[in-house]
């Protein structure tokens, strides 16, 4: 199992931010996880990463047991890609040397790489369209350009879990577009990582998801095969607003029901 978090809620200064949250990801599936803002998306994703320690229950993530385990050892199998990332990375660095350092999960590069290094951030790039903007200063290139940079630094290092925070915020539609038809090529190898895929948009969630978590003010809503929890009725109710919704390429596309 990769996933295997029992009973978790997390209590903030008597606020309970997350509220029994039951979660089991299995190998060989593809999560997605929905939650408005401030649903507590972000918290369960730190107490995945041992980043927050929950009140009561149990977290088993890679068939490790936090509690026995070194989470330092432990986060190396990880990957998580968002947006606060990118504020930390500096932004002289070519996209080549922002790749190489996902290798140590470092913000910068403090040894010389070796060819191999290279050699396989190289292919990374060139996977994701980039091939050409290895030499380019990470701060010119374009916010598409450079979640695919991001997405390329966390594969460096293999993870077994790869989270992807929100990988679509302020891009275009033909760079969203892009970048999910890329995310969809990582889910298709036999040995790539498991995704869970963060997101508020219901129109992102891929075919290659085939499990959606709907987290609503720290409680689980609805967890399952992303069919039976993307339908009209369910989401009417956790958005709380009657929707529409209309199926094309394999995804869920939602809009507000005429009056
Ligand atoms: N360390 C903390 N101390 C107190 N409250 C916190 C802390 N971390 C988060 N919260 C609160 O918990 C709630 C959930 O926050 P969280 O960041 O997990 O939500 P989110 O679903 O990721 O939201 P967004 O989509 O806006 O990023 C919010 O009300 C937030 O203010």
């Amino acid at each position: 199992m990769v996933i295997d978090i029992r009973e978790v809620t997390w209590l903030r200064e008597d606020k309970q931010i997350l509220r029994q949250v039951n979660w089991q990801v299995q190998d060989g599936e593809h999560w997605c996880l929905v939650g408005q803002n401030g649903s507590g998306k972000t918290s369960l994703l730190n107490i995945i990463c041992g980043y927050i320690w929950p009140t009561k229950g149990s977290v088993t993530v890679l068939g490790q047991r936090y509690g026995q385990v070194d989470l330092r050892d432990m986060r190396k199998s990880i990957g998580w890609v968002s947006s606060s990332l990118m504020s930390q990375l500096h932004e002289n660095e070519t996209a080549e040397r922002v790749v190489l350092s996902g290798r140590e999960a470092t913000i910068g590069l403090y040894t010389k790489p070796a060819e191999e290094d290279i050699e396989r951030a190289y292919t990374l790039l060139e996977q994701f369209g980039c091939g050409h903007l290895r030499d380019a200063a990470y701060r010119t290139l374009s916010q598409g350009e450079r979640q695919k940079v991001l997405i390329a630094r966390a594969l460096m290092a293999s993870p077994r879990l790869l989270i992807l925070d929100e990988p679509c915020t302020g891009l275009d539609l033909l760079a969203r577009e892009q970048l999910l038809s890329m995310i969809a090529q990582i889910a298709e190898q036999p040995d790539g990582p498991t995704l869970l895929y963060v997101t508020h948009h219901i129109e992102e969630i891929l075919p290659c998801f085939t499990h959606t978590l709907l987290l609503k003010k720290g409680q689980v809503e609805k967890a399952g095969r992303t069919r039976e929890v993307l339908t009209k009725e369910e989401l009417s109710r956790f958005f709380e607003v009657p929707l529409d919704i209309r199926e094309g390429q394999g995804r869920i596309w939602v809009s507000l029901q005429e009056r």
